[in-house]
């Protein structure tokens, strides 16, 4: 999850309103995509970071949680989008989900034009 991520890239975002960000000025309207990949690999963040050391997780990043709660590990993403994973499992002969995965469909173009 950190090393060899799904997503290398963020799915990209929009800045609603004009913001600084490390000292960068972000216009309104601005798609943004963060390099996960690097972020994640960060030595400033991660001791030896090309390094398979579980163990970290024991020792200096004992408390970080993978659900978009720290920032130096977001390989589900983080947000209102953050990846919904919820791997709870029924009964069944296939593996249904124990808590349906509900998606809301929102047209983005006006209705017109889907006549
Ligand atoms: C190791 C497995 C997985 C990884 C690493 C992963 C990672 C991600 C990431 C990075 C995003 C983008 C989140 C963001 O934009 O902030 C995402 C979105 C999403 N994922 Fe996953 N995912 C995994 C498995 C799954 C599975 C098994 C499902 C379905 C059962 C799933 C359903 C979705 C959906 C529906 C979204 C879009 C959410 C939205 O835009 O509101 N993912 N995932």
């Amino acid at each position: 999850m950190r090393l060899y991520l799904a997503a290398p890239l963020s799915v990209p975002r929009e800045a609603m309103e004009d913001c600084t960000i490390a000292g960068f000025h972000v216009p309104a309207g601005t798609r943004l995509m963060i390099n996960l990949w690097k972020l994640q690999r960060d030595p400033s963040i991660w001791h030896k970071p090309l390094d398979f050391m579980p163990e970290r997780f024991l020792s200096d990043h004992v408390n970080i949680d993978v659900r978009g709660e720290n920032f130096e590990l977001i390989p589900f993403g983080c947000g209102r989008r953050i990846c919904p994973v919820d791997m709870s499992e029924s009964i069944g002969i296939t593996i249904p989900k124990a808590t349906p995965l509900e998606v809301t469909l929102t047209p983005k173009l006006p209705s017109m034009l889907h006549r």
